[in-house]
């Protein structure tokens, strides 16, 4: 079923942060997706979209084995605009030349236009611009215009405009470029003619539409965690299709202290949705016994909520479909879409292959900060729509190597007095995520004059809005003096406590 909003398609190749030139573009009230650089002009097609974006990555245009595009996506007849590698890459493709440049050119620059396109229209002559390259274009094809110059890129900007296509070596998604929006805009609106149409109202509209569509008078089971996204999609489905909705909690034995009892609280009592819950805390930590890589543990785990999900089904009559709350940022990270995987996100890259569901996830377009809104939207309490994230692997990850219940119990126990103390000093709606983790150490200290030798505790507080990147949270002194010296006297076996002081990047969030 097609959407009813404008949109625009990014093409990845490759670039770490592609992912914020789509929630520009979405913050202007334009829908728009980004995709693997391989989707084809048909694909594209069918998707009917009003403008095309390349992004900047890793490769040289010119080296074997460089990312490329389908070609007849450039008779699609849809305007195209390049940035970076993506400009490079339609010089290439029209016969232009791109050579590696002598020197790196990487930050501030400054762009003198001198073909004001329709890209510059109502932007200053002469502009700051954000640049990451070692490559230059050094001809550009034939029907090009150079529009902007800069000492050590001659060639910074160029155009066809009778055709839509742009191409710009700077990055105006970055905010160190002065009048990136503005571009941006200029393209979204101007060039490809959009209108600022998609918001969450009619997202809601569209989704409820599509799963009513799909799952008929058939059954959805949709796994809930009480976190922000299950609860969000659970509260969309309820909509699109009531009854016919149950949702499964799975008490892994990885969640933190009294969270199942809470979770069932809310979600059975308060909001009268049909929830089961299932105690497969043994099976859980069965598997995971003896494992300490990260990647390994993570994928086990993704396993398990799949088999345990399966399980239930088959008890159940008719239950087709798995509901689950994935995020476009589970999507992106998983690395299904750029080169690298960070880390499998355990329901994208933990899926066993054997699975027989056919999944439902109506967020995996969307970035946290927009299903908190769609949550509101959707008349979800504050609580529930402002909660921390919880990972679905929980504290299986938050241990660091193997997972035991005595290394389990000191994650909760330290994990519990953080929380009640960040709240306690008014600082859980401004800190993103917090928690403590237990990396596999011990070191030596001194307690009623004798000696240990113990674990240490690592706490974790981050300010993000998207969780793709965050700032090490500056908790006061004061907060954090009262934190470590109640992990230490109330958790056996902790004589350590330390600060996480890393932004990611280039740590992550998570520890594994
Ligand atoms: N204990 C659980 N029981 C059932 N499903 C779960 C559980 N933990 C995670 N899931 C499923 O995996 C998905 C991804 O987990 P994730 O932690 O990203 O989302 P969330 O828990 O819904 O929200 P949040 O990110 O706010 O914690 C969830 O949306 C849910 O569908
Ligand atoms: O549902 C999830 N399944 C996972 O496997 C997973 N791993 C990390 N996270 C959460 O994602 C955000 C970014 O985490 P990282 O910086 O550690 O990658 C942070 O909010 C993490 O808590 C997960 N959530
Ligand atoms: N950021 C980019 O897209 C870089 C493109 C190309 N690899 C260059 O160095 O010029
Ligand atoms: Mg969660």
């Amino acid at each position: 079923m097609e959407n009813t909003s404008d949109m625009i398609v990014v093409l990845d190749f490759g670039g770490q942060y592609n992912q914020l030139i789509t929630r520009r573009i979405r913050e202007f009230g334009v829908y728009s997706e980004l995709h693997p650089h391989t989707l084809t002009a048909q694909e594209i097609k069918a998707m009917n979209p009003k403008g095309i974006v390349f992004s900047g990555g890793p490769n040289s245009v010119y080296e074997e084995g460089a990312f490329t595009c389908d070609p007849d996506i450039f008779s699609l007849g849809v305007p195209v605009l390049g940035i970076c590698y993506g400009m490079q890459l339609m010089v290439h493709h029209f016969g232009g030349k791109v050579e590696r440049a002598g020197s790196r050119e990487y930050g501030k620059a400054m762009l003198t236009v001198q073909n004001a396109s329709p890209l510059y229209h109502g932007l200053p002559h002469e502009q700051f611009v954000w640049m990451s390259h070692s490559d230059l274009v050094m001809e550009t094809p034939e029907g090009f215009e150079v529009d902007g110059t800069n000492p050590s890129c001659p060639i910074a900007a160029m155009s066809h405009v009778e055709k839509g296509f742009y191409g710009v070596q700077f990055h105006p998604e970055v905010r160190h470029t002065e009048h990136g929006n503005a571009l941006l805009k200029n393209f979204v609106f101007a060039i490809c003619e959009c209108e600022a149409n998609w918001s969450m109202k009619n997202f809601i509209d569209d989704e409820v539409a599509k799963i009513r569509d799909i799952v008929g008078d058939r059954q959805v089971l949709c796994a809930l965690s009480g976190g922000v996204d299950s609860s969000v999609v659970a509260a969309l489905i309820q909509k699109a299709i009531g009854d016919q909705l149950l949702c499964i909690f799975v008490d892994n034995g990885l969640l933190r202290k009294d969270e199942a009892e809470s979770v069932m609280e809310t979600f059975s009592v308060g909001f009268n949705m049909r929830v089961i819950k299932v105690d497969a805390a043994q099976r859980f930590l069965d598997k995971l016994k003896g494992v300490s890589d990260p990647e390994q543990k993570r994928k086990i785990i993704g396993n398990e909520f799949i088999y345990v999900f399966q399980d239930e089904a088959n008890s159940l009559k008719g239950v087709d479909f798995l509901a689950q709350g994935t995020l476009y940022t589970d999507v992106i990270e998983s690395g299904t879409l750029t080169a690298q995987t960070i880390k499998s996100h355990h329901n994208v890259g933990g899926l066993p292959e054997d699975m027989t569901f056919e999944l439902i996830e109506p967020l995996n377009t969307l970035f946290k900060d927009e299903v908190r809104a769609l949550g509101s939207q959707l008349g979800l309490p504050d609580e529930i729509v402002w909660r921390q994230p919880f990972p679905g692997p929980g504290l299986g990850i938050r241990v660091l190597g193997e997972v035991t219940e005595d290394k389990l119990k000191i994650v909760r126990d330290s994990d519990a007095i953080l929380r009640e103390e960040i709240k306690k000093a008014g600082l859980d709606r401004d800190i993103w995520q917090y928690f403590t983790a237990l990396p596999n150490m011990r070191s030596v200290g001194v307690m009623g004059d004798a000696r240990t030798y113990d674990y240490t505790v690592g706490v974790r507080a981050v300010t993000s809005i998207d969780g793709m990147t965050s700032d090490w949270a500056r908790i006061p002194w004061d907060v954090l003096e009262v934190i470590s010296s109640r992990i230490v006297n109330e958790v056996d076996h902790v004589n350590r406590v330390v600060y996480d002081i890393t932004s990611k990047p280039p740590a992550t969030i998570e520890w594994e």
